[in-house]
């Protein structure tokens, strides 16, 4: 069978400094939680599956493999960073449009979402005015844009107050329903009766053990 997520031999060094090596690591459907220490690799690891850095080893979602075939595979993944970082002079409708545009996405998804987070009144606004929490904000309507088969959502707490933190559970634990999967990352405990987790893991010493 088929693994969702498959890596294989995956070595990544920043220079001579090593952050991570392991032979393998594979999950299936679900809500995938890494938590974990400042500097411990989440991050790599993300940017890694998200095809956003080099590394050595083999990433496959449902089999299609990131290095042989990198467009079909990023079509499959939406990433949103920890620390999202937008041109400041364009507004988060230009940034929207753009998303919706490069996602083959309805406009109307968009505006749902932008409705859902409670975004619509700042929209036309330049992202430079945003506060970090509206900012964050806008780059999860950005993720959720579209219809891929894994979100990634690197650190999606952070900044977003909790009302925001529990819509964010409630879109999570719907779309997990309808088959999408999940991998995110977080300082923060997250309890099981907010978002039903399927796995959590932690890097350690540049592998990914399972909690
Ligand atoms: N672009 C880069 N160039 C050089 N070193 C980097 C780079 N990005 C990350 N590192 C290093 O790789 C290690 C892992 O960083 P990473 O950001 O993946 O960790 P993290 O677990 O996401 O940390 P945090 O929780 O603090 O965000 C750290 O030692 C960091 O200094």
């Amino acid at each position: 069978m088929i693994n969702l997520l498959s890596l294989t031999n995956i070595n990544k060094k920043y220079g001579s400094h090593e952050v991570l090596n392991f032979r393998e690591w594979k999950i299936d459907n679900g809500i995938h939680w890494l938590k974990g220490g400042n500097g411990t690799g989440k991050s790599t690891l993300f940017r890694i599956i998200s095809g956003q850095t080099p590394f050595k080893g083999e990433v496959e979602l449902n089999g299609i493999n990131l290095k042989k075939e990198p467009s079909n595979f990023r079509s499959k993944i939406s990433f949103a960073e920890a620390e999202p970082q937008y041109p400041l002079f364009i507004t988060g409708n230009e940034l929207i449009d753009f998303y919706t545009e490069t996602r083959n996405a309805q406009r109307k998804q968009a505006d749902e979402l932008a409705d859902y987070f409670e975004m619509s009144a700042f929209i036309n606004n330049k992202i430079g005015s945003y506060s970090s929490g509206m900012l964050k904000k806008l780059s999860l309507i950005c993720a959720f844009i579209g219809n891929p088969d894994l979100y990634i959502l690197d650190e999606p707490l952070i900044t977003i107050d909790v009302a925001s933190a529990d819509k964010l559970y409630h879109l999570i634990n719907e779309k997990a329903t309808q088959g999408k999967s999940f991998l995110l990352s977080s300082h923060q405990e997250v309890s099981n009766d907010k978002l039903k987790l399927d796995a959590l893991f932690q890097i350690i010493e540049k592998q990914i053990v399972k909690l």
